[in-house]
């Protein structure tokens, strides 16, 4: 498949080690496909754990001097890749469309999102500051300075190929760490279009490196290899349990950005239009796959018929198709795995009484196609109640009482987003401070940006990416003691 692009040297297919272009040891290659139409993209070279340890001592390596260069100075290598992700935005957005699927003004955008986390790290750079404490006697004087907590390893999930990638990258970059980036073994072109145009803005070799392949060999490199200080991870729940153990032999820093199952709350008082244009946002984005979909709309009685058919109609306006065929807004799912595990979800509830007021099942359009999909009558026991969704189905259930929604919110042993649709303040305030997630979304479906504190808790991770926050993860704190200051 040729992707027409403005750059063809933007489509890399080997792994990016020590600042080169290389193959696997053995030589072996897997192939990347377009989830629209099955047609292979590109062969990758398929590395492992040899690969990996050659990337993370490189990485070890190239921090010695990346780490004492002047802030001001990684902070402008930082603007520059912002600088050349923003200007090759079309080719990078064609690539992401071609190996993930979505459609094409979804990765234009998803682009742009990376970039900012590129750009406002960028700038964070310059402000990674440390604290002088009031000594414990007149002698003894006291100093906290951060410090780079070392190689990083990043594992990165499908669903946003670059974002997810620029969301780690970024402050691990500015705090002064070097990384070596697994990306998902569906998207990996994204992640060494991004390697290239480090590398343009001047990120020296051994600091971005990126290796794709064998998930568990390359994984137990990356949790298991003592050089590594650090694993960022973002992907499911069942798989970050696992790193997350695997870390623990090293004590490793992490941070995880897990599964989620999101409650979007419309009250009877709620501006119905406006719920309906964020449950379309916050639900179809990329076909619904997304840690912060809405996975369950709660609907207060009064409403629920009125907010039923605004949804349907609304929903039966999207285009399903070709991420590259104009008009189309909404692309295939990443995989026939993925359509499967959706379509058991579905037809598990539905069999337990759920009932369908739009969509239901897979797409005339077959492949990895999926209708989008309305189900009402859902209870708290039904499989699309209980498990996240990760498709474009949006399972209605109907609640009373604000305590009735806020406990059927709850429910879950995730915590990432939430949502909310009231315009009573008292109402906002006790139910978001009563919502046990990270992020809560008031009259709003879209709250993902660079400048928010994104991550959760429960079952849905820890530590937060983006916003002043997010460079806490990459350093660490170290205080200074200073005596006999008096003489
Ligand atoms: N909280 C958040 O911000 C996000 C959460 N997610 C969650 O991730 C899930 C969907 O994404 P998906 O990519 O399927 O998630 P997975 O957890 O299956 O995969 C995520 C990453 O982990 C890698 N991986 C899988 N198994 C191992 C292993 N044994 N050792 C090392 N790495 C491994 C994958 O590699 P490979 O591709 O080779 O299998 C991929 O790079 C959903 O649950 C979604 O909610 C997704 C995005 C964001
Ligand atoms: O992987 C995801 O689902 C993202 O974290 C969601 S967002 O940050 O792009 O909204």
């Amino acid at each position: 498949m040729s992707l027409n692009l403005t750059d063809p040297s933007l489509l890399q297919t080997k792994a990016y080690i020590d600042g080169s272009w290389v193959d696997a040891d053995d030589g072996s290659t897997f192939a990347i496909t377009n989830p629209a139409t099955g047609a292979v993209i590109a062969e990758v070279a398929k590395t492992g754990a040899a690969e990996t340890r050659r990337a993370i001592e490189a990485a070890q390596r190239a921090m010695d001097k990346w780490k004492i260069l002047p802030a001001k100075q990684r902070a402008q290598i930082l603007r520059k890749w912002f600088d050349l992700m923003m200007a090759n935005q079309e080719d990078l957005a064609i690539i992401m469309t071609a190996e993930q699927g979505k459609v094409l003004a979804e990765s234009r955008t998803e682009i742009a999102y990376g970039a900012s986390f590129v750009e406002w790290f960028g700038e964070q750079a310059k402000r990674i500051d440390g604290d002088v404490i009031p000594g414990p006697s007149a002698d003894r004087r006291i100093v906290c300075i951060k410090q780079p907590v070392g190689v990083v390893a990043a594992i990165t999930p499908w669903n946003f190929p670059n974002a997810m990638i620029a969301r780690k990258a970024a402050p691990a970059l500015a705090a002064g760490c070097s990384i070596v980036i697994k990306p998902a073994s569906e998207t990996p072109l994204s992640a060494f279009a991004m390697a290239l145009l480090a590398e343009r803005a001047g990120v020296p070799a051994g600091v971005l490196n990126v290796v794709a392949g064998s998930s568990s060999a390359i994984g137990g490199e990356l949790t298991g290899n003592p050089i590594v200080r650090k694993l960022t991870f973002t992907g499911s729940t069942p798989v970050g349990k696992m790193l997350e153990a695997q870390c623990a032999e090293t004590m490793k820093k992490t941070s995880m950005e897990l599964g989620g199952n999101a409650p979007f709350i419309v009250f009877d008082d709620a501006d119905l239009d406006a719920a309906v244009a964020g449950a379309m946002v916050s639900k179809y984005r990329n076909a619904g796959q997304t840690c912060v979909c809405s996975n369950r709309m709660l609907v207060q009685d009064s409403v629920y018929d009125a907010f039923v058919e605004k949804l349907v109609k609304a929903t039966a306006e999207l285009v399903v198709g070709d991420g590259f065929t104009a008009g189309n807004t909404i692309g295939p799912l990443v995989n026939a795995g993925a359509v499967e595990d959706v379509d058991a979800l579905v037809q598990a509830s539905i069999s337990a009484g759920a009932e369908v007021a739009f969509g239901g099942g897979r797409h005339s359009l077959g492949g990895c196609f999926y209708q989008p999909t309305i189900l009402t009558g859902v209870t708290s026991e039904m499989a699309v109640f209980r498990n996240e969704i990760f498709g474009p189905v949006a399972p209605v259930v109907r609640f009373h009482t604000e305590e009735e929604a806020i406990a059927m919110a709850n429910d879950t042993e995730f915590g990432l987003a939430s949502y909310m649709y009231t315009r009573d303040i008292g109402r906002v305030w006790r139910v978001s401070e009563a919502l046990e997630y990270g992020i809560v979304g008031i009259n709003e479906g879209l709250i993902s940006n660079e400048m928010a504190p994104f991550g959760g808790v429960k079952e849905s991770g820890s530590g937060r990416e983006g916003s002043k926050y997010g460079i806490d993860d990459y350093v660490e704190i170290k205080y200074l003691l200073m005596g006999g200051l008096d003489r």
